[in-house]
């Protein structure tokens, strides 16, 4: 029997590439991307399931996938896929969440610490040559311990947040969330309130959100004036999230102390962004759950998880089960 045709449009590790092999037909893009979507878009023709992360993800490309029966990402987000039009075809589609829960709230931490301690900032003027005398105040951060800890965003990374912030800082912690998280106010007294009151009671502001209508620009101007003008901003949800131009006046004004950011409304981050002119920015390249460990169990769950649908077994990690129960 013919296997079913895939597109997987991620490079995977040898292992997980044979796995996927045993049991499908692969036809592999390195990424899609403007240049390469009319390739795509023939290969798509005969494709039953699709495996790969980031690109756009739309009606025009499912328009081309007339057999498509699964669509799996490797990633937690899927902001990037039209998630309503596959639903509307009765296309399963699964992410990878838990796999990179650990890894993305080490990564906020990292945040929160370089940004607190100016870790860049000095070790920059250090290899510059400039540690020449005992250092004065102008090498000095601010502390991260006892600190109040707002977490806007109490999902699994917020969760995993407040866990390293509540036992390894001592930090008490506010959250925002839809919905009350009681994991988080009984392991890690956290308190749940309104945005308003975290931004204004918060050292750190962390933003673990996904990117939707109604987190689009949540943060501007007027939520970055209420902030303390010793508090940092960290963001690793999604960049639109953040109005990025506001941003860059608060952190140029002194509104706020300083930014921690893994992700931007534009990536790869212009070369010309004044968040890279700024010293009370650190930027990274969303690295949130970019070790060799994590993005491989994430692909190994992605292609678990393609296996499972195309058979029918879809058990978890689907983002519209509703066309599940068809
Ligand atoms: N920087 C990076 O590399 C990475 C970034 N991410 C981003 O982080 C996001 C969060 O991941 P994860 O924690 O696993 O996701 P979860 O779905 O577990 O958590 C999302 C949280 O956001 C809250 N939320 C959603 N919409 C709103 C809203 N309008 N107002 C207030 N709260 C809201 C949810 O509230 P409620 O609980 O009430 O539903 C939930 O607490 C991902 O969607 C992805 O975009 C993820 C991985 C890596
Ligand atoms: O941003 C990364 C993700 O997994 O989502």
């Amino acid at each position: 029997m013919n296997k079913p045709s895939i597109v997987l449009y991620k490079k995977l590790p040898a292992d997980l590439h044979q796995r996927l092999e045993e049991h499908f037909a692969i036809t592999e893009f390195d990424g899609i991307t403007d240049k390469n979507r009319a390739e795509v878009f023939d290969a798509l023709q005969n494709a039953e399931g699709l495996l790969g992360s980031g690109g756009k993800i739309d009606k025009e490309l499912f328009d081309h996938a007339p057999r498509l029966r699964a669509v799996s990402t490797i990633s937690v987000g899927y902001d990037n896929f039209d998630v309503a039009e596959l639903t509307r075809r009765e296309i399963p589609m699964m992410h990878t969440p838990t796999a990179l829960t650990d890894t993305v709230a080490d990564t906020v931490m990292a945040l929160v610490l370089s940004t607190a301690r100016r870790v860049v900032n000095v070790a920059e003027r250090v290899k510059a040559g400039e540690w020449n005398e005992n250092i004065g105040e102008d090498w000095f951060g601010i502390d991260v311990h006892h600190k109040t800890m707002g977490i806007v965003g109490m999902g699994r990374i917020g969760l995993a947040l407040a866990q390293r912030a509540h036992f390894g800082f001592d930090m008490p912690i506010l959250y925002n969330a839809r919905s009350q998280h009681k994991e988080a106010e009984e392991k890690f007294g956290a308190r749940k309130c309104e945005l308003d009151e975290l931004l204004k009671e918060s050292d750190f502001v962390c933003i673990l959100l996904p990117m939707t209508e109604q987190t689009f620009h949540l943060i501007g101007k007027e939520e970055l004036a209420k902030m303390k003008s010793s508090a940092i901003l960290v963001s690793a949800g999604r960049g639109p999230v953040i109005d990025e131009p506001a941003l860059i006046e608060a952190l140029k004004a002194g509104t706020i102390y300083g930014a921690g950011m893994d992700v931007f409304e534009t990536e790869p981050l212009p070369k010309d962004s004044a968040l890279l002119t700024l010293p009370n920015v650190v930027a990274l390249p969303h690295i949130g759950s970019a070790t060799h460990e994590t993005r491989y169990d994430m692909a190994a769950c992605a292609v678990d998880n393609l296996i499972a649908a195309l058979k029918g077994d879809v058990k978890q990690f689907c983002v519209n089960p509703e066309v599940l129960k068809k």
